[in-house]
């Protein structure tokens, strides 16, 4: 059984996150988390796939939406690419690979906020993965751009990750 957690992130929320759900995750299997940067093509021998990043123009971002995020800090970006990229980008997805994604953004009613993880949920449905949570959404701090998120969201992402883990059986 093998895990593959991919994160995007620009000032290290969504890496946090990442990092927390893989924690939670590795109660059922052993857990590989990567940044989107580093992230593998091929995914034969994946058998749970895991994607997150943050919400960008209420949706994943772009070129154009990273420039502005690096413009917003003095630390370099976490991530230079972003998932977006990535899911247009695989190589080889195993036929009904099961899939759950999850992103950062401000905790705001959604129709407001847009949500990264809805459109990383549709990429992966047409790679033909099978999706199996609901998309989900991490809450961050509104300022500093890279206050990181809210208090209590890491607990919660691990045991969002825990739970997904114990579906697989
Ligand atoms: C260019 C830009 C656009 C953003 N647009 C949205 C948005 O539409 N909705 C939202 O909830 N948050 C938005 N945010 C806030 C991000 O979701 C937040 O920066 C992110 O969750 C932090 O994660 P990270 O530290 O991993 O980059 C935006 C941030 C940036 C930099």
């Amino acid at each position: 059984m093998r895990i593959l957690v991919v994160f995007e992130s620009m000032f290290g929320a969504t890496e946090e996150i990442a990092e927390a759900i893989g924690k939670g995750l590795a109660g059922a299997a052993p857990v590989e988390v990567v940044n989107v940067d580093k992230a593998p093509r091929d995914l034969t021998g994946v058998d749970l796939l895991v994607v997150g990043g943050p919400t960008h123009v209420h949706a994943m971002s772009r070129a154009a939406t990273r420039k502005s995020a690096a413009e917003q800090s003095e630390q370099p970006t976490h991530s230079q690419t972003g998932v977006r990229e990535w899911l247009d980008s695989l190589e080889s997805v195993p036929a009904g690979l099961p899939a759950a994604t999850f992103d950062t953004r401000l905790e705001k009613p959604r129709v407001l906020t847009g949500a990264a993880s809805l459109g990383e949920a549709k990429r992966l449905r047409r790679r033909g993965c099978r999706l199996v949570r609901p998309a989900e959404s991490f809450f961050v701090e509104t300022s500093p751009a890279d206050a990181g998120p809210k208090p209590g969201e890491v607990e919660r992402a691990e045991a969002w990750g825990a739970a997904l883990g114990r579906s697989l059986s």
